[in-house]
């Protein structure tokens, strides 16, 4: 790792990339693999290291859309999602391997892709077996293994059948095998960061990891160094002449996905953050967003996504301490650090951006099984209807009720639209009279019949993860709170 590495930071240094080796060093992190570490006190706002935008690695800066020609990547359907982005990947991993294929612009992030990890520890590679496991959660239906391998058989494979001359038919069976479309697959997934184009509307913008941003959020900071007059010509690929367009306007733009050499070697954790990728018209720079003591891990952020979405795309959960009390009661308590605080009772671990998520055909088939169609009456799917059309949704997300970042000692409260969809159902619901208002039932303060299902509702779901026994109590109305043990692991 420590000859990758070094010639990583090499080429980074001698391609434009500015490194900080003062202060910050790479190394292995027991459980973690390859992360960032202060070599001395680092202040906030310190630039860590780097890089001009060309040195980002996408369908943007890539030489291969061009030397493929523009309209035929259009033509293969290279332009939509990842699949361009992959195959430019196979085509780097390919000619840093085989020492070039004989073109100029090939090669260039040859130390770069060294770099890259070959095996993944992410559900996409788990056997039948290890998938029983996650049952219950949200991760299996979004795996995507299906939905993947199609577009590797119908653009990928008669793409590169189409140009032997970019893409040698010996490398077929080496480079541009299914496992290799997986292999960069997971790469963009857990290393990805997005990196819009510099308009002249754009001040510095901070950018998270891509996993952080299924939305592809970024938050404007501060006034960008360097006039926006130079922007242009500062991503300096050739693709700023002739590139290709984003899809649409309102879709997100696959260009826009990057790989971005040595921010992808930091790791994050669950409210550890203190540095963050930020963005100006030339290049990239990472900052201390907090001070940084000596010896400690740098990290960047994930966007603190719950343990469904980090093992999904990276392979790891977070397992923090959370808050709880003496009882193994969750508290809401705000103060407390968990990393730091002694004071806190640590018998519990987990990630407080976990939630449960509960369809509501779950309520439907609670609340039919408790009184049956001659109480409810036929017309149960009429409500369901009149629900949807008002905008109403058909999950449910339960918020772990351990979230710390959520500023308040309130109560634990259930989603009001839950509540709201159990009473619509009841059998005493007045819904002729609700869809005559056209107001939705009342949300606040369920009464005993509704927590009655609800209570019912959260067993069932439980029920449904693989493994372990859960204790789910309801102490309502007397303190409002609804407790929830350990129901929660995506
Ligand atoms: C962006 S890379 C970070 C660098 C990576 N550790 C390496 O060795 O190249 C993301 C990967 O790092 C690992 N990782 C990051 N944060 C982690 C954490 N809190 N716990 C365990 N693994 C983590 C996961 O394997 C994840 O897929």
């Amino acid at each position: 790792m420590r000859a990758d590495i070094d010639a990583l930071i090499e080429w980074f240094q001698s391609n434009g990339g500015t490194v900080d080796l003062r202060a910050i060093g790479i190394t292995e992190f027991p459980g973690s693999g390859r992360g960032a570490v202060a070599l001395c006190d680092i202040p906030t706002d310190h630039t860590l290291f780097s890089l001009p935008r060309v040195l980002t690695l996408s369908t943007r800066t890539s030489p291969l859309p061009q030397l493929f020609g523009l309209d035929k990547w259009r033509a293969h359907n290279l332009h939509k999602g990842w699949v361009g982005l992959i195959l430019c990947m196979m085509w780097e991993d390919a000619c840093a391997h085989e020492q070039g294929i004989g073109i100029p612009e090939a090669g260039k992030w040859t130390p770069y892709i060294y770099s890259l990890p070959e095996t993944f520890d992410t559900p996409m590679f788990w056997s039948e077996y290890e998938l029983e496991e996650l049952k219950g959660t949200g991760v299996v239906d979004k795996i995507g293994r299906q939905d993947a391998e199609c577009a590797y058989h119908e653009s990928l494979i008669p793409a590169v059948k189409a140009v032997p001359s970019l893409f040698p038919p010996h490398h077929l069976q080496k480079w541009y095998t299914l496992e290799a479309y997986h292999c960069a697959g997971s790469r963009i997934l857990s290393r990805s960061f997005t990196v819009s184009r510099w308009t002249s509307d754009d001040s510095a913008e901070e950018w998270s990891n891509n996993e952080n941003n299924d939305t592809g959020v970024c938050n404007s900071e501060s006034e960008p160094e360097d006039s926006v007059d130079n922007a242009d010509t500062s991503l300096g690929s050739a693709m700023d002449v002739d590139e290709l367009p984003p899809t649409s306007d309102d879709e997100d733009d696959p260009s826009d996905v990057a790989m971005v050499p040595m921010a992808d070697l930091l790791n994050a954790r669950w409210g550890c953050e203190n540095a963050k990728l930020f963005c100006e018209p030339k290049i990239l720079r990472m900052v201390a967003t907090r001070s940084i003591k000596k010896g400690e891990q740098i990290f960047n952020t994930y966007g603190d996504p719950p343990n469904s979405v980090l093992l999904r795309r990276y392979g790891h959960v977070d397992l923090i301490p959370l808050n709880v009390d003496a009882n193994n009661d969750f508290t809401r308590t705000t103060e407390i650090n968990p990393y730091t605080d002694g004071a806190v009772s640590l018998t519990t671990l987990g990630n407080p951006s976990d939630v449960v998520e509960i369809k509501a055909d779950l309520v439907v088939e609670v609340v039919r099984a408790r009184w049956g169609t001659k109480e409810i009456g036929n017309d149960i799917e009429e409500r369901i209807e009149w629900w949807l059309d008002e905008g109403g949704d058909d999950t449910f997300v339960l918020p772990h009720p351990n979230n710390l970042r959520r500023d308040t000692n309130s109560p634990y409260e259930l989603p009001r639209e839950f509540i709201s969809f159990t009473r619509l159902l009841l059998p005493d619901a007045d819904f002729e009279s609700a869809r005559k208002k056209g107001k939705l039932p009342k949300s606040k303060q369920p009464d005993a019949e509704v927590l009655g299902v609800l209570e019912e509702v959260l067993k069932n779901r439980e029920a449904m993860y693989a493994g372990g026994t859960v204790e789910v109590r309801m102490d309502y109305p007397r303190s409002s709170f609804l407790w929830i043990d350990h129901v929660f692991p995506y």
